[in-house]
């Protein structure tokens, strides 16, 4: 009794100190108010618990290893106090190299981060250059790029070596003046994160090929240099990182509470699953369909775009949408199939009807179904990237609501060669299709107001689940997932929950079955998505991806230009083109009452009712941050910092089971 009343005081201590925490400001951790300033003209007035703890710690030049959830504010925890560092010293700046590096593992996530320092030094208007590499690029081009050494280079491992190999970057220049590393997502990905925490960082940095890229410049990492290094890592793993390149540094983590991982996935973001049947049904089906269709994954790809029909037509999820799909080609099967369909008026239908004595004037409804008329583009790594940037930066800006994004879960090498096997079979051209190592849209993409994020495919481990996941619910927004589950991908299901430690008692971390689709709303729309769904052949699927693929390479060039005289218009171009050879008919587009299930129209009633409610009003543009949801639903509630040798604890640390006020429970009716 005396342990727990002591528990209980202590955590109401803890509970009035968070609240302190959290009306802590810029000004009190130090930040130059230049900083502060240009903060608030993007609507940012208070830190997130991840920047008040990381943030004086790297202005006092601290190394500091930092794990936190995703949309937490990471980037900004690292960028404020590394951007107030290179203030003071830019004046005196004389060096041949980048006095700062900030590496990364994408292309996506280099713009990003490299914009994001950017406009922070325009708004600040200072004179610090910051540059952006890619291994893509020319060695006379990246010399170019490095001609007056910038005073930030943000690029990728892969970029660096390259450099370093071809003598752009000078290892005695790095030696003499890099004084700032930060590895944003560089080492954090590996398969089943849970279960191998203690893995060593080799092992981490090979599994992506991080290894030897970021070998070739720790040989040149003076000692000096300060080091952050952003995202998930153990602290079992910093003896080994602290030999590569960490000098005692503060480690911020998330509290565990007893055996227990805290909250993994942010409280404000939803998980839901659909297993497409459990029952007989799809046991017979399968017999059938596996006769007919002797490649059996067909069928369970045209099985579960029933499923995703009935989410986005029934309006069962709020819009914007991120799809994930695990290969190019599923994401132009799922493209061609909501935009194109069959013509379902053929004689023998309207005989049929007919014969059923269906009303007349619900003719041209009926073919609302073949013509799902649900515009979407494709995000993945073939295209070219000018394309691939102003397809995110489109997406961003609201101008269309369904994104269908490949994953970067899956090792490059592996989907490399999945990707060339596949070509090969195909022909010479396509053969000759490239994909770019360092896309990745999974990891660290700061997409702007995605509500839902749906997993048609699974994705390979328990890491790349919490990172598609954080796509959605970034910051004060609120999120939900779902995920389709086929009978094949059980298993992986089964690993994804417990390496989330899922557990029904607690808000966040449990992926609970979707409420809202019922067999019914399914079942009626299953006849003519699968009469659709056949309509996307093999063959159609790979030449609208070879036409998306000519489209966005001209599109690119046309976007290079424009980009180089206009540097901030990005709106010039539309990516969500419809593929298919048939034009969709504007007025066929709704579905008809009669077809609607009476549960799901109640359904689809709530959801539109949540996003009143929540202003979610589809536009794109949304209200700032501040005040829009209970403290309680910051994605980033809890840090503890401990640092070297002592054990200090910096951050705060939440309570185990956080303060439900029945918020959550009411969340968890409206999608
Ligand atoms: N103090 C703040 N107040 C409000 N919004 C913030 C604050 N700091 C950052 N944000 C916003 O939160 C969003 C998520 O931030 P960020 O991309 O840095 O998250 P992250 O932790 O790096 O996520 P991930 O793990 O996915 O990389 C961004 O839109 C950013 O502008």
């Amino acid at each position: 009794m005396a342990t727990a009343t002591g528990k209980l005081s202590h955590e109401n201590e803890d509970q009035e100190k968070e609240e302190q925490d959290d009306d802590q400001t810029f000004e009190e951790l130090g930040l130059d108010p230049r900083l502060i300033r240009a903060l608030t003209k993007k609507g940012i007035d208070n830190p997130t618990p991840i920047q008040r703890v990381a943030i004086p710690l790297i202005l006092a030049g601290k190394d500091v290893v930092a794990r936190a959830k995703t949309g937490s504010g990471k980037t900004f925890a690292y960028v404020l106090p590394l951007l107030q560092k290179l203030f003071s010293d830019s004046a005196s700046n004389k060096n041949l190299a980048p006095t700062a590096f900030i590496l990364v593992p994408t292309r996506e996530l280099s713009q990003q981060v490299y914009s994001e320092a950017l406009s922070l030094i325009e708004l600040c208007r200072v004179q610090l250059k910051v540059v952006q590499l890619m291994s893509t690029m020319s060695a006379s081009d990246l010399k170019t790029a490095l001609a007056a050494p910038p005073d930030i280079l943000v690029s990728t491992p892969a970029c660096i070596k390259t450099c370093l190999s071809k003598g752009v970057l000078n290892p005695t220049s790095v030696q003499n003046s890099l004084s700032i590393l930060v590895l944003d997502e560089v080492q954090i990905q590996y398969d089943h994160e849970f279960q191998h925490l203690n893995s060593s960082l080799a092992d981490l940095l090979l599994s992506y090929g991080y290894e030897d890229d970021l070998k070739a410049l720790t040989a040149h990492i003076p000692r000096r240099c300060q080091c952050l290094l952003m995202s998930a890592t153990s602290s079992a793993d910093v003896e080994k990182l602290k030999k590569l390149i960490l000098h005692n540094p503060y480690i911020l983590t998330l509290p565990e509470v007893g055996d227990v991982k805290d909250d993994i996935i942010p409280q404000n973001v939803q998980q839901f699953w659909v297993l497409k049947n459990g029952h007989n049904y799809y046991v017979m089906v399968v017999v059938v369909i596996a006769l007919c269709y002797p490649e059996r994954r067909l069928f369970r790809a045209r099985d579960k775009l029933v499923y995703i029909l009935a989410l986005l037509k029934l309006e069962l999820v709020q819009k914007k949408v991120l799809i994930f799909t695990n290969t190019i080609d599923m994401g132009f099967r799922l493209k061609l199939f909501f935009e194109q369909g069959v013509d379902v008026l053929k004689p023998k239908w309207i005989a049929l009807y007919s014969f059923c004595n269906g009303p007349k004037d619900k003719l041209t409804g009926l073919a609302v179904f073949v013509r799902f008329g649900i515009k979407s583009a494709v995000l993945n790594s073939e295209l070219p990237q000018n394309s691939r940037l102003h397809i995110l930066e489109e997406f961003n800006a609201g101008l269309f609501d369904y994104l269908i994004a490949t994953d970067d879960s899956q090792s490059k090498k592996e989907q490399a060669d999945v990707e060339s096997h596949v070509e090969q079979k195909k022909s010479r051209k396509h053969a000759k299709r490239k994909l770019d190592s360092e896309f990745g849209v999974v990891r660290g993409i700061d997409f702007k107001n995605v509500h839902t994020v749906i997993n048609f495919d699974m994705p390979q481990s328990g890491a790349g689940y919490i990172h598609r996941i954080g796509r959605t619910g970034r910051a004060y927004n609120t999120g939900a997932s779902v995920s389709l589950v086929s009978p094949e991908e059980m298993e992986i299901f089964e690993e994804i929950k417990s390496a989330l430690g899922e557990d029904e008692t607690r808000d966040s971390n449990f992926i609970a079955p979707f409420p809202l689709l019922t067999k019914n709303a399914v079942e009626s729309l299953r006849y003519r998505a699968e009469d659709v769904a056949r309509s996307v052949t093999k063959i159609a699927v790979r030449e609208s991806r070879a036409q998306d693929l000519r489209n966005e390479i001209l599109n690119s060039e046309k976007l290079k230009a424009h980009f180089q005289d206009n540097p901030r218009d990005l709106d010039l171009l539309k990516h969500d083109k419809v593929l298919s050879k048939k034009a969709p008919a504007p007025h066929l587009r709704d579905v008809p009452e009669y077809l609607l299930d009476p549960t799901t129209q109640e359904a689809s009633k709530v959801i539109k009712l949540a996003r009143a409610a929540m202003g979610n009003t589809n536009s794109g543009h949304r209200k700032g941050f501040k005040g829009k949801f209970r403290k309680n639903s910051n994605p980033l509630k809890s840090f503890s910092a401990e640092a070297p040798k002592r054990g200090f604890k910096g951050g705060m640390k939440r309570k185990g089971k956080d303060k439900d006020d029945g918020h959550t429970n009411k969340k968890k009716q409206s999608v």
